[in-house]
């Protein structure tokens, strides 16, 4: 089987395990990974739950479409990634519940949308950046990713939802599960007197365990 065809299938498998669990539901979110010659991308209004490989959309490394149904209409975001993080394999976008109550509450700080509650978030997200709100498939999201410089492995986009990056697709997509966890547990705690992880002990997840 080529890398191509196993990519594909674990496309396929991810998505549905996403949309079987709740993660994801009708057709929201959208997911793409690097392959040698280009990107692989769910297709536009597909639900994850039943993506078939074939008709996956396939875009050139120029982003044009060259295979399988039309793109999600997110490939301005789901480029600036790969463009600013060459260690992206994966970029998973959701509108998962808890992590988009986040995005649309009016004190989530900008600059630490998911705080280090919890060491296993900072080891596989690090810190995610909220970004302004545009309309979903706007090009400006793709500006907006590019400015970062690839500093952030997930962002948050305002009253909308989360996108994660990975190495490959199965880090991408558990990264966005610990999100999303991560963000329940804030929710779940909001008003409670809540201890976060200190800068220090943040520091040494990231010396230990490296920086995403
Ligand atoms: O919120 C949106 O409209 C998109 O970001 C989305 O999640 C689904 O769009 P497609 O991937 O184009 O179906
Ligand atoms: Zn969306």
């Amino acid at each position: 089987m080529s890398i191509e065809t196993r990519l594909r299938e674990d496309i396929v498998r991810l998505s549905k395990s996403l949309f079987d669990r709740g993660f994801s539901v009708g057709s929201a979110g959208n997911i793409s990974a690097a392959v040698e010659d280009g990107i692989l991308m769910t297709p536009t209004n597909s639900c994850l739950g039943f993506l078939d490989p074939a008709r996956i959309s396939k875009l050139d490394r120029d982003g044009r479409h060259v295979s399988g149904d039309k793109p999600s209409k997110e490939v301005f975001l789901h480029r600036a990634f790969y463009e600013t993080r060459p260690q992206a394999g994966a970029v998973v976008h959701l509108h998962s519940t808890f992590a988009t109550a986040l995005s649309c509450l009016a004190d989530t700080d900008p600059e630490d949308s998911i705080p280090p509650l919890t060491p296993y978030v900072v080891m596989r997200v690090g810190q995610v950046k909220l970004l302004p709100y545009v309309k979903p498939g706007d090009e400006r999201m793709g500006d907006m990713i590019r400015d970062l410089s690839g500093q952030y492995a997930a962002v948050l986009l305002a009253n909308h939802g989360p996108v994660v990056t990975g190495k490959d697709i199965a880090s991408a997509v558990y990264a966005a599960e610990e999100l999303e966890e991560t963000a329940k547990l804030l929710v779940l705690l909001r008003g409670a007197s809540t201890r976060m992880l200190s800068s220090g002990n943040v520091a040494e997840l990231k010396s230990v365990f490296g920086a995403y």
